[in-house]
């Protein structure tokens, strides 16, 4: 019997519903955990498919279509290393969530999902069947326990493992990103290898996926917790680790371990990654979007910059007779900054010409939002013909703050394709510019390091400057104070009461309360946007459109 078993864990990147380029990715890794001299090559849950399939999963040609994939692959890696792959497996009409286990030619164990997580962005119950309880898998003189992602946030299906006589854990996970989830991710593992005194190796995937990234960060811990190995975070990595038999048990000898950086520098990463992959598996190589001489914009142009490269990324100032003269330097300096093309379109003539059609009709009424939003729309239609002229998708640019109380104009600046800053308060959009500006990894940022974003544009009092002298907090309470009221009804689900007893003005937050759930309508309409929080709008927190209901009592 060996005492030594080569796990080679590729923690990669998958594309949904590309079957042949995933398959590709699975063969590389299997020749790389060859070259290792690999017992098992490990890819993570759902790797054949790409996570998450959502209905897609459901549908019989596809699942048909990923079983004969998974099994025409059994026969195809006959030599060298078993290799484990999550795909789909069907019995009669119950369809799993599965981890195949192929070895010599064979399908030697297809692994079933115990535990199906149906909460914040996962809906698992809807598309698969949970599993009974399972023992490990005998591989290569070893005995392996495989609870799949889920299953190994639950104290059960490990004890099960544990009982039935596993050597150590392995865990393939399709585990998405939001703040903090290492930490949440390390608590649970860390539990389970003090429950059951196993070592346990954890691997994720990396890459985008619509709203959701997946931010990789596999581990190995040993039986009291002690970290063995850490891979990076977002970057596809293939690391073989070594478990070996100690007269206390298993062991995986420590390995290299990549030092996590902090929140904000994972959250620009997380905007910048999933920007890249929207764009790459939607078939895009170019964006452009609208650049105001504000921090909104001038911080997604940065993510953009850095994701696409500054060469792919066409940044529009759309100046009215509101904008201010420091808007138009700011952007322009930006833009030069990071390298993007600048481009200058004045909106004063189609203004004129949609003003003057409608004058017959708003004959008798006082100006107001209508033509102050006809500005905003303008920019929109001029931007959108952009993109289908030159095959460029558009950013748009509104923070969660905005987002969240509806301070953004419907066909107009909400107008886009992605969003990466939905998800990021306006607190939050200064400190990362002050962290873009102060930073860089020239690895996977495509744009020049420095002050890309002036630091007048991070100073100045935000304006959407669609009437004179504007200011958001005209119509807003200060950024902080918003935001620390939006964090209590949103991330908290607390009440205005609750915001009343933390300090805030029952006033200002029953207003907010109100705007947040007037806005839902304003938010079914809006692009998606990377998930940074686990109370992103869409998935996480789902609100009727029509409500009449408020916490502090209905009008
Ligand atoms: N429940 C509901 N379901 C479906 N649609 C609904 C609706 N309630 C209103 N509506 C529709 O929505 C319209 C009102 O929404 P909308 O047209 O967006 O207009 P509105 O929200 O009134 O105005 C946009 C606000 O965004 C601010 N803003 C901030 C930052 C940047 C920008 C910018 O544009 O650059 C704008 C701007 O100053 C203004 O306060 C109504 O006229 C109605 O057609
Ligand atoms: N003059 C303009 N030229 C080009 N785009 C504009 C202009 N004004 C507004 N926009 C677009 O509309 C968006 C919304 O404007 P908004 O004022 O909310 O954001 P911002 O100007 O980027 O930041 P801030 O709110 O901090 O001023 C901008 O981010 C930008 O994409
Ligand atoms: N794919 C899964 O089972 C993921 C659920 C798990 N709780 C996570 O987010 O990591």
């Amino acid at each position: 019997m060996m005492d030594r078993f080569r796990l080679t864990m590729a923690q990669l990147n998958p594309v949904v519903g590309d079957f042949a380029a995933n398959l590709d990715k699975a063969r590389a890794a299997h020749a790389a955990g060859r070259e290792a001299g690999a017992d098992l090559v490990t890819l993570p849950e759902m790797f054949l498919t790409g996570y998450q399939t959502v209905d897609l999963g459901r549908k019989p040609a596809f699942v048909a279509d990923a079983i004969e994939r998974v099994q025409a692959l059994a026969r195809e890696l006959a030599d060298g290393p078993a290799l484990g792959i999550g795909a789909p497996f069907l019995e009669g009409t119950d369809l799993y969530n599965a981890y195949w286990l192929l070895d010599g030619g064979e399908v030697l164990a297809v692994i079933k999902k115990q535990m199906l997580p149906n909460d914040s962005v996962f809906d698992e119950k809807r598309v698969y069947v949970p599993a009974a309880p399972q023992g490990p898998v005998s591989l290569r003189g070893w005995r392996v326990g495989i609870p799949i992602c889920e299953d190994s946030w639950h104290p059960g299906p490990v004890e099960t493992l544990e009982e039935t006589g596993a050597e150590f854990l392995f865990v393939p996970n399709g585990s998405p990103y939001h703040r903090a989830k290492h930490d949440r991710r390390m608590n649970h593992m860390v539990a389970r290898v003090v429950e059951s005194g196993l070592p346990l190796a954890y691997l994720n995937m990396v890459g985008g996926q619509d709203d959701q990234i997946f931010d990789g960060c596999s581990f190995a811990l040993n039986p009291h917790g002690q970290l063995a190995a850490l891979f990076p975070s977002f970057d596809e990595a293939i690391r073989t680790l070594e478990v070996e038999r100690t007269p206390d048990g298993a062991r995986i000898v420590p390995a290299e371990e990549t030092r996590l950086p902090d929140d904000t520098a994972l959250d620009y990463r997380a905007m910048v990654e999933s920007v890249r992959d929207y764009w790459a598996k939607t078939g895009f190589e170019k964006a452009l979007l609208g650049l105001s001489g504000g921090i909104d914009s001038a911080l997604t142009a940065a993510v953009a910059a850095d994701a696409l490269g500054p060469e792919n990324v066409r940044c529009v100032m759309l100046p009215s007779e509101y904008t201010s003269p420091h808007s138009l330097e700011d952007a322009e300096v930006c833009a030069k900054a990071l390298g993007c093309r600048y481009d200058y379109v004045p909106i004063d003539a189609p203004r004129e010409a949609v003003t003057q059609t409608l004058a017959p009709l708003f004959n008798g009424t006082s100006p107001g939002i209508a033509e102050e939003n006809i500005q905003s729309r303008l920019r929109g239609l001029l931007l959108m013909a952009l993109s289908n002229k030159y095959g460029e998708m558009l950013l748009t640019t509104g923070n969660k703050s905005e987002v969240a109380v509806g301070y953004a104009t419907i066909y107009g600046d909400m107008s886009g394709a992605y969003n990466p800053l939905k998800d990021l308060y306006k607190t939050r959009v200064f400190a990362t510019s002050a962290w873009r500006n102060a930073n860089h990894d020239p690895a996977w940022m495509r744009a020049p390091a420095g002050e890309v974003i002036p630091q007048r544009i991070i100073d100045k009092p935000p304006s959407a400057e669609l009437r004179p002298d504007q200011k958001d907090e005209d119509s807003l309470p200060p950024y902080d104070v918003l935001d620390g009221i939006l964090e209590m009804l949103i991330e908290g689900e607390r009440s205005v009461e609750d915001c009343v007893a933390a300090g805030y003005d029952r006033d200002i937050a029953a207003k907010v309360e109100h705007l947040l759930y007037i806005a839902e309508y304003k938010r079914f309409q809006s692009a998606p946007g990377t998930r940074l929080t686990t109370r992103a709008f869409w998935l996480d927190r789902r609100y009727p459109i029509v409500n009449r209901w408020r916490s502090a009592g209905n009008q």
